[in-house]
């Protein structure tokens, strides 16, 4: 009998939506396509972004801040645990429910919160870079700055966010019980908003005021599976050179050293395009025979089948 595949999908925004009625009716759509990889004969693990959301937690609790003296400052790290515990019951239902129609019932849903320990001196902690929350005019992000004292920056030619710190991933706490959850087929979400932000001090784990990019926790939580395929889902069917300009090019198929060349080219926005392709590169020159892909939501099994979507490879 074939192996089952194994793929970690990374699902971006607008996976996800903005809103709470947004994410609703999203979710439905994403597990769609989720489970129609199941059905292909796939073993799949969900990580998914939480930028907006974990920006209108924040958001939330500032508010509540503001109107209650009794309660003090809420953490980021714990704006990113109630971000991932609020995605992944929609994601789990909304799974769950589609397994359901399409009568598979032997396979259990459940989101793993999980803590991703990142380095304290991490110098990413003195160069806030991870944009979170809704998109500002330049004038609305002054205000902002000065009201709030955020760092505000363009994002992609898309607006001004928030910027908050994004240091690398360096080791996934709840991994045992995430691969033990994986070999006896649950469908397992996990290291949602890129994993809850710690740092090690003995035996505790403190929450890091930081945000990890979940492109690079997807990725590294595909090298500790062995997974055979690491998919990047996002708002654009393939990743372009020159992307926007008249001689924009579209790319399906891509050796780790033509990525890198690109990569030192410019040729993907920081903050959204360039940390998916560091992130594919990284899992694709990780071990021979690793694919990564990044494509549309709806074009998963298309990508899978190899008829669309950028492949990574060496
Ligand atoms: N070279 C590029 N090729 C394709 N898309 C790019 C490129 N550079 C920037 N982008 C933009 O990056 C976006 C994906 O990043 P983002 O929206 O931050 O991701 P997410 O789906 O994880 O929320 C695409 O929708 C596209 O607008
Ligand atoms: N944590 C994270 O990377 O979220 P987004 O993908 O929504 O930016």
């Amino acid at each position: 009998m074939n192996k089952k595949k194994r793929i970690v999908i990374a699902l971006g925004g607008n996976a996800l939506g903005n809103t709470l009625p947004e994410q609703m009716a999203a979710v439905k759509v994403t597990s769609k396509a989720i489970v129609d990889l199941i059905e292909e004969g796939c073993e799949v693990v969900v990580t998914h972004g939480n930028g907006p959301q974990v920006g209108m937690i924040n958001n939330a609790m500032i508010a509540l801040t503001h109107e209650d003296a009794q309660q003090p400052n809420t953490p980021l790290s714990v704006c990113v645990a109630m971000s991932q515990a609020y995605i992944g019951y929609d994601l789990q239902n909304a799974l769950r429910e589609e397994l359901f129609n399409r009568g598979i019932t032997d396979i259990p849903v459940a989101t793993m919160i999980t803590q991703v320990r990142v380095n304290e001196d991490d110098p990413a902690f003195n160069n806030p870079s991870k944009p979170i929350g809704k998109f500002f005019n330049e004038e609305q992000a002054k205000m902002m700055e000065e009201k709030y004292g955020y760092i505000m920056k363009e994002d992609a030619g898309r607006g001004y966010r928030r910027v908050v710190a994004s240091p690398k991933p360096a080791e996934i706490i709840e991994i045992g019980t995430i691969r033990t959850m994986v070999e006896s087929g649950d469908l397992v979400i996990a290291c949602g908003g890129g994993g809850i932000p710690v740092t090690r001090q003995g035996n505790h784990l403190k929450g890091a005021s930081a945000v990890i990019d979940k492109d690079f926790a997807s990725c590294l939580l595909a090298q500790e599976l062995d997974a055979d395929f690491l998919i990047i889902l996002t708002a654009v069917e393939k990743v372009a050179i020159n992307f926007g300009k008249p001689n924009e090019q579209w790319l399906e198929d891509l050796t780790v050293e033509e990525a890198k060349k690109y990569m030192e080219e410019g040729h993907f926005a920081p903050g959204s395009m360039l940390p998916k392709v560091q992130a594919a590169v990284d899992f694709a020159s990780s071990k021979e025979g690793r694919t990564a892909l990044i494509t549309l939501l709806e074009k998963s099994k298309d990508g899978i089948q190899g008829k669309t979507g950028t492949r990574f490879h060496l």
